[in-house]
């Protein structure tokens, strides 16, 4: 791991550097494919699917009986622990919910605030290296909470050509019916345009590798909505000599075994800690199934030396992690101050892999700095806030003057009649 001593703040940004592409570096390959599938639907579908995938399918739409016979290739342990997740998330996605908003803000003028459903949501399942099936519960129970209407689920296929017994055991669970095993860009713009088997949605849902996650920005361009740009997975850590080093060591590795792409940090008060943790970091790597990939994601990654909590914050915020982890005595300063994370977890005995699966807060989260503006993932997120206002003939001569003079003063004479007019029927009438 690269260790950084006292950065300076004007390196800042050339030390913290994502080492995934950039939308330019892939604009053009998501490009050429959105084209063909807007042109030619399934065919460049499957194309593209043999293409990236390396299997030929005939029909990409799962059945239901391969949904049904999914269960069976599941085992009972694995199902009571899906089911303890789904009960976490369900409960802190079910508190989101908001009260309709109602207020008079002058006499005879009433403005209220509801919340409808998107109606039509494609979500968007990771599968290149690993089947994240615990990434259904985190999309459709919103979804479902919310009430859409209609939801549903790309993945890509495995070498067999097939989707993951436990992804269309999770689905089943979660009520979704409408499985397709395709994945990547091809799945992006199946959801964006439709084809003859895929619905165009309204919204397209879910993490994804880089190429994933810029298909889904630039879908935006064709009038479709996304939650936010999820990407390669990202994790920082803030932790001084009260933290355990094979801790923050096995929080690094949670994170650096996703893909070679992600990124992982540590930013500490505490030199000696720092070497802890490298030392650990190298004892763990080692026995990994994945170390392959997690070694290239720890070659991007670093261990960074500050010298105090102030400093450290200031870093951070520039910086805004996916995960963040506080393993500091002054929790408060952190929990506090922090401005720019997509989740923040707490204390020695929070591991980012609780919020990955069980303890019931979402996991799809903006990376690549994308925390500075966007939220994860949240019940609002499929959700559209509406508003609605209903005005008395006492209301709308309480306010009617002001409309009036600003309309004038915008140049907008229609406007100002809407209101005239009415004022002047009022007058009539009394
Ligand atoms: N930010 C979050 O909330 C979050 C959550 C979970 C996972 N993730 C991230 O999701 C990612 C999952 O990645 P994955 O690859 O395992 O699965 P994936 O499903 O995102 O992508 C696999 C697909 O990518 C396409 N693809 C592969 N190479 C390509 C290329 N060179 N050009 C164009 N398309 C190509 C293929 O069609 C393949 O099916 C990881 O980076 C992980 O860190 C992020
Ligand atoms: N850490 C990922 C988000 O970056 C989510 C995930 C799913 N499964 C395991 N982890
Ligand atoms: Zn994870």
């Amino acid at each position: 791991m690269n260790k950084i001593f006292n950065p300076k703040p004007a390196d800042w940004n050339t030390i913290l550097e994502r080492p995934t592409q950039t939308v330019d570096d892939i604009e053009a390959t998501v490009s050429q494919i959105f084209s063909e599938v807007q042109k030619n639907g399934d065919q460049a579908i499957k194309k593209y699917t043999s293409f990236f995938d390396n299997v030929k399918l005939d029909n990409f739409v799962v059945s239901q009986a391969e949904i049904d016979a999914a269960s069976m290739n599941v085992s009972d342990e694995l199902k009571a622990a899906i089911a303890l997740a789904k009960t976490n998330i369900t409960k802190f996605h079910e508190a989101q919910e908001t009260p309709k908003i109602e207020i008079e803000t002058t006499k005879g003028v009433r403005c209220w605030q509801e919340k409808r459903a998107i109606q039509k949501v494609g979500l968007y399942i990771p599968g290149g290296t690993a089947p994240l099936f615990s990434t259904i519960l985190m999309l459709a129970v919103p979804a479902k909470i919310a009430g859409c209407d209609e939801i549903i689920l790309c993945t890509p296929p495995n070498k067999e050509g097939k989707v993951n017994p436990a992804i269309l055991y999770t689905a089943k669970l979660c009520g979704i019916t409408k499985v397709y095993n395709v994945g990547g860009i091809q799945a992006i713009a199946g959801m964006t345009f439709g084809s003859e088997t895929i619905s165009k949605v309204y919204k397209i849902f879910g993490p994804g590798n880089q190429f994933v996650t810029v298909a889904k920005q630039l879908a935006t361009k064709y009038g479709v909505a996304i939650d936010m740009p999820a990407g390669p997975s990202e994790l920082l850590v803030v932790a001084d000599e009260t933290a355990n080093a094979s801790f923050v060591a096995s929080d690094l590795l949670s994170q650096a075994e996703h893909g070679t792409d992600s990124q992982v940090i540590l930013v500490t008060t505490s030199k000696k800690f720092l070497d802890e943790v490298e030392s650990a970091v190298e004892a763990q790597l080692g026995v990994l199934p994945r170390k392959g990939i997690a070694t290239k994601a720890i070659n991007n990654s670093k261990l960074i030396y500050v010298e105090n909590d102030q400093i450290a914050l200031e870093l951070i915020n520039e910086y805004g992690p996916e995960h963040f982890i506080v393993c500091a005595n002054d929790e408060d300063f952190y929990t506090n101050g922090i401005q720019n994370a997509g989740s923040v977890f707490v204390g020695n005995y929070t591991p980012e892999s609780a919020g990955d699966y069980a303890s019931g807060t979402n996991h799809t989260l903006p990376t690549n700095g994308y925390a500075k503006a966007y939220s994860g993932v949240n019940l609002a997120s499929f959700q559209k806030s509406m508003t609605f206002q209903k005005i008395t003939p006492e209301g709308i001569q309480n306010i009617g003057n002001a409309i009036e003079l600003m309309a004038e003063a915008e140049g907008l004479q229609a406007h100002k009649n809407a209101v005239t007019l009415r004022l002047d029927a009022l007058k009539a009438k009394s």
